[in-house]
């Protein structure tokens, strides 16, 4: 290392460490923990903000779920294809403008969420199932998912941000 590198100082977000093995200097990026045995001439990079959703639900289950009970029915009883036409019904009353899709989430979701209007708050990839994962990112803000399937049942999805 040249006698001006050794004087200037670490570009931001380095630290300078002491190998326990070696003794020899390395460079660790305190936002990643990354380290590299060559001084960094530049700051350290941060790593990407996790792509996360804002996403409400209205979650009709039947009787073949996980979890075949809620607050609104002790011991689920409907029939898969019964629970579909219900969440079709939803839907349609959603995308006419009938009804908000919180008084319908508020009065007829299964998920414990109903108590917000099925607000799950925000979200990153690796926290919900699946397919809801799927389509809740595959959702523009302000759009309405059709039926999506789960392990807990047929769910609508409205993502907001
Ligand atoms: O797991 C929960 C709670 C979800 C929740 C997340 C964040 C805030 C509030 C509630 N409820 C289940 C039904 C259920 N299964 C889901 C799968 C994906 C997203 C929401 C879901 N809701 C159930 O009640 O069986």
């Amino acid at each position: 290392m040249s006698e001006s590198e050794s004087l200037s100082p670490l570009p931001d977000g380095w630290i300078k460490k002491e190998s326990r093995s070696s003794g020899r200097q390395y460079y660790m990026n305190k936002y990643t923990h990354e380290s590299q045995w060559t001084r960094p001439t530049e700051s350290a990079k941060r790593p990407d903000k996790p792509e996360q959703v804002h996403c409400f639900h209205l979650l009709v289950k039947h009787k073949d779920v996980r979890r075949p009970s809620s607050w609104r029915q002790e011991t689920i009883t409907r029939s898969k294809e019964e629970a579909l036409q219900l969440i079709q019904d939803y839907h349609q009353q959603i995308i006419s403008g009938k009804y908000n899709f919180q008084d319908l989430a508020q009065k007829y979701s299964d998920c414990s969420s109903y108590k917000r209007g099925g607000d799950l708050g925000t979200f990153t990839k690796g926290k919900m199932q699946k397919p809801f994962e799927d389509a809740s990112f595959a959702l523009h803000s302000g759009e309405v998912s059709g039926p999506v399937y789960t392990d807990s049942g047929i769910h609508i999805i409205l993502r907001i941000a």
